[in-house]
């Protein structure tokens, strides 16, 4: 057997380089699909977050914001791509570090390497254009005055975010962030972070300037909560449950600090009765199984034309059936186990609620039995769902589907939309007016037509409700991170002529 891969032992990514934990903490590392120890993060405290910081103020701020916040967008975009162009280079080893620390299968940990590098390389671009918008001009209805606008990073950046996709959710921060010229203080996931360390030792590589970017590992409350409520730190982004996104707006606010939150989501799919049913089976198995459904997104409720409900289960479970479950490691692995100990109870524990509630667990809900060890759950498909059960409303973040059917186009939208998230949803039918006219009836800030997940770095990504709220990805991801100041310039060589001029004597 090939000896098991070396796990780097890393320190925390402050002002360049590698700090020990002020306090001198590390957390285990947990292989979830082997329940396997496989190494250690450092787990920063308040300490550390002080130092981290400060250091990101430092190089805000250094030689008068020359080397970084103030320079051409040029120079950051070189040093985006330089940070591209490593993971790209390294994109085997850190696909494999992510699949150890995740569970999750390596054909997706090597697709989210290929979306970060591919983020980065877009925020270069964007980095690089911005300087072309500066100065943008305001039309006026006057001519004594003139007025352009300038967009200028809003300063050091904390972004706090979870461990579905490690590197690739922290990557949807840090390159805008960056390329916006601001500096930032980057806190993973506890249950994954071994790529976000990674990004530090890319970062010395490539000679990026200390300080600009700082990466502290560690507990929520922590390490997130005193970034979060730090008054040198001026904007918050965060990605992860609707719960801490309620504690880290609620600490922001005491400092009135600009927070974006990307939070859970219940999002729906729906099917009509004139598709072909095994084109929509496949997206909607990959909408909820995708990342064994730990995805924000997950089109985890799915409404079926009642006229098609029963082929279509049929052939949902013939599908579910074939998705193979192994090692991720194992090749063609299409779902791997979720991502703790924790994670696996909480799923369970919904599959046991909605059996006890009323439901018919259709398909899975329980360990698949050639797999001894490791967090792995079955896919599931839950149907007899009423819309009070715990399944329909709450997120689960599993690999666990509930399923309802619908007679009338109106009745699929007022499912839809019943549910306090407004993330994603999705319409699978071939009249396209129909698709139109659904697009516009959902309460969400992303919908999928005849298909479910694709995710464009070109294309604003984020919810409505208690999905959270701000843009990433795209230009709107960039515009998280600059503030819009107005310049306006008299420009008459009379006097103001307001006041009574004194005599001149
Ligand atoms: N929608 C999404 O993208 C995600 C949803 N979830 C949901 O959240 C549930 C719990 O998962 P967790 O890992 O506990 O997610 P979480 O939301 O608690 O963790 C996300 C990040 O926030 C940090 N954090 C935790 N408490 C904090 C605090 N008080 N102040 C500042 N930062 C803090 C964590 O360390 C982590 O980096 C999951 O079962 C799932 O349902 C989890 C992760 C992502
Ligand atoms: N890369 C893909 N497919 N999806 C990203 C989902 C991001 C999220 O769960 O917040
Ligand atoms: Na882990």
């Amino acid at each position: 057997m090939a000896s098991p891969p070396t796990i780097p032992r890393r320190s925390l990514f402050i002002g360049g380089g590698w700090r020990e934990p002020s306090l001198g903490r590390r957390l285990p590392v947990i292989n979830p699909a082997t329940e396997a120890t496989i190494g250690d993060i450092p787990s920063a405290t308040a300490e550390d977050v002080e130092i981290a910081v400060a250091a990101a103020r430092d190089a805000f701020s250094r030689d008068g914001g020359r080397h970084w916040s103030r320079a051409p967008g040029a120079v950051r975009a070189k040093f985006l791509r330089a940070i591209a162009a490593k993971i790209k280079e390294r994109k085997s080893d850190l696909a494999l570090l992510e699949t150890l620390d995740s569970g999750k299968p390596l054909d997706e940990s090597d697709a989210d390497m290929d979306d970060v590098v591919a983020c980065f390389e877009y925020y270069a671009d964007l980095a690089e254009a911005l300087d072309g918008k500066q100065r943008s001009p305001i039309s006026l209805p006057m001519e004594n005055f003139k007025s352009y606008v300038l967009k200028e990073p809003i300063g050091v950046a904390g972004l706090i975010t979870a461990w579905n996709y490690p590197l690739l959710m922290a990557t949807w921060k840090v390159a805008p962030s960056l390329a916006a010229g601001c500096t930032a203080v980057l806190k993973p996931s506890e249950l994954a972070s071994l790529t976000c360390l990674e990004l530090g030792a890319i970062c010395i590589e490539v000679g990026l300037p200390p300080g600009v970017l700082n990466i502290i590992t560690g507990l929520g409350p922590e390490a997130g909560a005193p970034l979060s409520s730090h008054p040198h730190v001026d904007k918050v982004a965060f990605t992860g449950s609707t719960e801490t996104g309620k504690r880290i707006m609620t600490a922001a606010a005491q400092m009135v600090k600009p927070v974006s939150l990307e939070l859970g989501g219940k999002s729906p799919l729906i099917v009509f009765d004139d598709v072909d049913i095994d084109k929509a089976v496949e997206w909607a198995i990959f909408g909820i199984f995708l990342n064994a459904g730990q995805v924000c997104s997950a089109t985890s409720r799915l409404l079926l034309h009642e006229k098609i409900a029963k082929q279509f289960l049929d052939r949902l479970v013939a599908w579910a059936k074939n998705i193979k479950i192994s090692d991720p490691l194992e090749k063609g692995c299409r779902l791997g186990s979720v991502i703790s100990e924790g994670q696996y109870e909480k799923i369970k524990k919904f599959i046991s609620t909605a059996r006890s509630e009323g439901a018919t667990i259709l398909y899975g809900g329980a360990r698949p039995q050639h797999l001894r060890r490791g967090f792995f759950i079955e896919p599931t498909i839950i149907t007899d769902v009423s819309t009070s059960m715990q399944i329909w409303r709450e997120e689960v973040f599993g690999p666990v589907l509930c399923v309802k059917e619908f007679r009338t186009e109106s009745e699929a939208v007022e499912l839809a939309n019943d549910t306090h998230y407004g993330l994603g949803g999705a319409v699978i039918s071939n009249d396209q007016e129909r698709c139109e006219r659904i697009s516009k009836a959902l309460h969400s800030g992303i919908v999928w037509i005849n298909c479910s997940q694709p995710t464009l770095v070109q294309a604003p990504w984020g919810g409505n409700k208690r999905s959270g709220f701000g843009r990433e990805l795209g230009e709107w991801g960039l515009e998280n991170y600059l503030t819009v100041k107005q310049v306006t310039k008299y420009c008459s060589d009379e006097q103001w002529g307001w006041y009574q001029p004194p005599s001149k004597l």
